[in-house]
Parts: C-alpha cells; sequence; structure tokens
C-alpha cells in the first residue's frame, strides 16, 4: 500500500513557484515579446500606471519604456531595471519560459546620502576579518543600519538542512534567536531551491491581501504563470503563518550563495511592517554575495592548512609502511599518525586473518560485526563515513561510547579488509527555536508551530562529524595503501619468474 505522505512531505511539495497571485507592494504585467502585447497582469495594474492595462491582446501603454524593454529583450541581457520617471515609478523585468514579466514598484525616495562611503567601509572592515563569525557579524550589523530593520540574522544550513541562527543585529523590538536551531521543515525544499536562483526576497507586511493575476492562466498555453524569478511572487500561507506566529510582520531574507550552493540566509524581521526599496535591496544582495566571498575564502584557506597538516602524516605513514616488510605492521606501529590522520580516538586494521587495535576501539566481534555491515552495505565508493553508525546499524549502540562515528576504508576488492577510525559519542544539548517536532495538521493542512522559545534537544549516539579535509585524507591513505600493496605484488612477481 502506498503510504500517505506525511505533513511535512506535503508542504515540501506545494509549488509556490506558481501561486498566481502576487503581492500588493507593486504590479505585474506579462507580454508576449514578439508584439509586446499584454497576455496577463495583476489585478491591481490600474493602481499603478493610472490605466487598467488592456488584456485583450492590446500593446502594453508604457510609452517609450516599451521600446526600451523590446531593446533588452533582444539584447540577451539578464534582467532588466529601468526607472520610469514620469510615473515615478520602478520597472524590473526578466525572462520566463519565452515571456517577459514586468514588475513595477512605487519609486522611493533617492538613495540614502553616505551610503556608498558606508559600502566602502563595511568592505574595508569585511576585508580585515579574517575568521567567519567576524565576517557575519560585520554584516548583519551593517545590513541592519542600511535597512532598519528590527533584527537581521545569519543562518547557517548544517548538512541536513537544518539551520542555527550563528549571528544577529537588532534593536531590542524583537527576541533574539542566537545560537538557536531552526528544523529543515521550516524552509523546505522547494523553497531552498527557488532561493538559490532567487536571492533576494522582501514581503513587507505579512497581513497582504494576494492580488490574482488576469486571467489567472497563459490564454495560449493555458498553464501558470512561473513566478520563480518575480520579486512580487505572493508568498506560501503556511509561511505567512509562520511569520505571524513568530510576531514578525515583515521579513526580507538574501540567500548566501558558496559555490552554487545554498549556504545559508541573511534574513530580515520587523514587529511592524516595514518596506525596503528595490536599491537597496540590490545593495544588501551586493554586501551578502560579499560576506559570501569571504566565507568561501576563509573556508578554502582553512581546508587547505588542514590538508597540508594531514598530507605530512600521510607521508609519514607511508614512510613507516615502505619501511617494513609487512605493510600492516608498518601500518600499525605508527600508532599516533594513524590515529592523527583523521582526528579519531581508536582504528582497526581489519584483514581476513588480523584484527589490529589502536587507541580506543570496540572488541573485535563487534569490528567483525561493523565489517560484515559494510561489505553488506559499503556502496561502490571505497570510503564510508557517518558520525552516526547506529542510525543505520542498530546493534552500534551496544559500543556507541568507542564507535559512534566511524570512517573506514575497504583495503580489498577481493576479500573483507578494512581500515576503520572510530570515534565516540558526544553527548550533546541542542537549543532549538520551540520544539522543532511540533506542527499541527488541521483540516488537510500543515500549521507551523506557534511557539519559538528556547527548546532543549539531548543529543545522543552522535559522533563529531568527518571533515571534508579529514574524509579527503583517509582517501589519500587508502590510495597510498593501494600503491605499495600492488609494487610488492610487482617485486614478488619479478622473483617468482
Ligand atoms: C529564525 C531563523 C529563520 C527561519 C527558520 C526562517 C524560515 C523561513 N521559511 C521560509 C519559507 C518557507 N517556509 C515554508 C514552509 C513551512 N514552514 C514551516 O514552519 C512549516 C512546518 C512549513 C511547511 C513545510 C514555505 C512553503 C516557505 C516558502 C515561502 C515562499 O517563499 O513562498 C523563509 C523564506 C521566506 C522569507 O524570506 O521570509 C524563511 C526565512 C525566515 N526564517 C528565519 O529567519
Amino acid at each position: 500500500m502506498v503510504q500517505p505522505e506525511s505533513d511535512l512531505e506535503g508542504c515540501a511539495r506545494e509549488p509556490i513557484h506558481i501561486p498566481g497571485a502576487i503581492q500588493p507592494h507593486g504590479a505585474l504585467f506579462v507580454l508576449r515579446p514578439s508584439d509586446m502585447t499584454v497576455i496577463q497582469a495583476s489585478a491591481n495594474t490600474g493602481n499603478l500606471l493610472g490605466s487598467s492595462l488592456i488584456l485583450s491582446d492590446k500593446p502594453l501603454n508604457l510609452g517609450p519604456s516599451v521600446e526600451r524593454i523590446r531593446e533588452w529583450y533582444e539584447s540577451g541581457e539578464p534582467a532588466l531595471q529601468i526607472a520610469i520617471p514620469d510615473r515615478g515609478l520602478i520597472l524590473i523585468a526578466h525572462r520566463s519560459n519565452g515571456l517577459i514579466i514586468g514588475e513595477v514598484e512605487e519609486a522611493e525616495e533617492a538613495t540614502p546620502s553616505g551610503i556608498f562611503s558606508g559600502l566602502r567601509s563595511f568592505i574595508e572592515r569585511l576585508a580585515a576579518h579574517t575568521d567567519t563569525p567576524g565576517s557575519l557579524n560585520e554584516t548583519v550589523r551593517f545590513v541592519q543600519e542600511l535597512t532598519g530593520f528590527d533584527r537581521v540574522l545569519a543562518y547557517r544550513f548544517d548538512d541536513a538542512w537544518n539551520g542555527q541562527v550563528v549571528a544577529e543585529a537588532g534593536n531590542g523590538r524583537l527576541p533574539s534567536y542566537l545560537d538557536l536551531r531552526f528544523p529543515a521543515s521550516d524552509i523546505p525544499a522547494q523553497a531552498r531551491a527557488l532561493y538559490a536562483t532567487n536571492r533576494v526576497r522582501l514581503i513587507p507586511d505579512a497581513r497582504y491581501e494576494p492580488v490574482p493575476l488576469e486571467p489567472a492562466l497563459n490564454p495560449e498555453t493555458n498553464e501558470p504563470l512561473d513566478l520563480s524569478s518575480a520579486q512580487l511572487r505572493s508568498v506560501s500561507p503556511v509561511h505567512l503563518e509562520y511569520m505571524r506566529n513568530m510576531g514578525t510582520a515583515a521579513s526580507m531574507s538574501i540567500s548566501i550563495m558558496i559555490d552554487g550552493h545554498l549556504w545559508g540566509l541573511v534574513s530580515c524581521h520587523s514587529a511592524q511592517p516595514h518596506k525596503v526599496s528595490s536599491t537597496l535591496r540590490d545593495l544588501c544582495d551586493f554586501v551578502v554575495q560579499s560576506l559570501a566571498m569571504r566565507i568561501a575564502a576563509q573556508e578554502r584557506a582553512a581546508e587547505a592548512s588542514q590538508r597540508v597538516h594531514l598530507s605530512q602524516v600521510t607521508g609519514r605513514l607511508l614512510a613507516s609502511m615502505s619501511a617494513s616488510s609487512d605493510w600492516v605492521e608498518g601500518l600499525a606501529e605508527a600508532r599516533d599518525d594513524l590515529l592523527r590522520q583523521v582526528s579519531a580516538t581508536g582504528a582497526a586494521i581489519m584483514t581476513d586473518a588480523r584484527c589490529i587495535c589502536r587507541g580506543s576501539t570496540p572488541s573485535e566481534p563487534q569490528l567483525q560485526t561493523i565489517v560484515h555491515w559494510l561489505e553488506q552495505n559499503g556502496d561502490a565508493d571505497e570510503v564510508f563515513a557517518t558520525a552516526s553508525l547506529s542510525a543505520q546499524l542498530a546493534s552500534a549502540t551496544d559500543f556507541a561510547d568507542t564507535a559512534s562515528g566511524i570512517l573506514a576504508i575497504r583495503l580489498s576488492k577481493l576479500y573483507p579488509s578494512w581500515l576503520i577510525w572510530v570515534r565516540p559519542e558526544v553527548h550533546r544539548t541542542v537549543i532549538w527555536g520551540g520544539d522543532p517536532h511540533k506542527h499541527v495538521a488541521e483540516n488537510g493542512r500543515i500549521h507551523p508551530r506557534k511557539s519559538f522559545g528556547a527548546w532543549q534537544e539531548q543529543v545522543r549516539l552522535q559522533a563529531l562529524p568527518w571533515t571534508a579535509a579529514e574524509i579527503a585524507a583517509a582517501r589519500d591513505l587508502r590510495a597510498a595503501i593501494v600503491g605499495i600493496v600492488l609494487r610488492r605484488a610487482e617485486e614478488l612477481a619479478e622473483l617468482t619468474s
């Protein structure tokens, strides 16, 4: 029987890119590029453009801007942003499935004076920070000054897409969320995917009434309009409820993109409605992408320095194996380096005939259980790493005090032969923003939790996670061992030929 998807899975399938409506702080129209005819528009175009856009196949009535849009469309340039000065409007246009989507907002007052000198000193301060926490604190402070939101926080995703507030600046009107964690379901997969392409999202007033598109579907394709790249896209009702529960009437979030990956968000909130001009939004995007480049540089530097250190350890292990007639003994003799290779507390070399242990490891029968499991479950990759073995091998709870985390490299494809590093369980207290398991399913719809106060969870059966540099070092040692085994086999073949 097909299992009904959980409420959260259902929520993560909400098609947020085709809401069929926009937020009311602007107006939107859709043009057919061939003749610049309006084929859809938001119901409020009259409010902003003075006269309702004619939908029955009439050209856009925006004077010289129409030609400017046509030139842009044919130029292949990315999004267009122009002023419509005689109407006090800003127009932003982008392409979507062969159509032109135009969005207009009221032009804000001139950009505040001194903004560029402020930007220059921010960039100088950002460059002075060599650590990521310093860079994050600098950025949330500057964005809070720039935008006037009550609270600006930096939110970092972990490997499971849960997130933690890792920096915060505020004026005290909203509670602090610093260090709190939030579950992955608070920003579901389809939202994260959208935020990786459309980096800046503004919700000036979460109590808005959505403005429908007319007609609701594209009259030529009978398809809903894809608003993924639109500034005015109406927001999922479940998130608007989430914001009301959180006591935030306005929000703006900017994606921190590193090497094409959604590393985190800079997220701004105010207790009252709060709007930010498109110019300031662009400036905040520039500030956050500058932060992203800084974080990327810091992370690359830290990883490079760890890899240099670990390659020196690998070199010493290689020397010890090469100097011994039995590479297994040579490896086992270099006890400290063997553990240092991946910062493990124990290691076991498991071949068909031998079980050699160094440091703190499970018993031999328990190690054999791990090897049997690896042989059954180790996929094609020759390296397996987990911080919580018991999540996949129930009996691992028996030896969680020595091996909650394992990092294992396969030493032979012919018979069960593994080098297994281990780390013990680390008892941790994680503080969530509200009970992460608490959401209400009512009338077939999910409702976000209402409380975001500190909620403690005791985390068990988890070790410190293996870093990318440590996994790479394990892979490097495996390559060195394979090299030695091959060389020894060739030498033996020569002797016996
Ligand atoms: C305090 C740390 C923090 C969190 C945890 C957070 C959450 C957050 N959720 C966002 C978006 C969504 N959440 C949800 C869904 C849920 N939120 C829930 O709490 C639950 C249970 C669901 C259903 C899965 C959806 C569908 C969306 C897409 C909305 C849209 O862009 O249309 C968004 C993006 C929309 C926004 O910028 O406000 C955020 C950012 C704001 N924000 C934070 O600052």
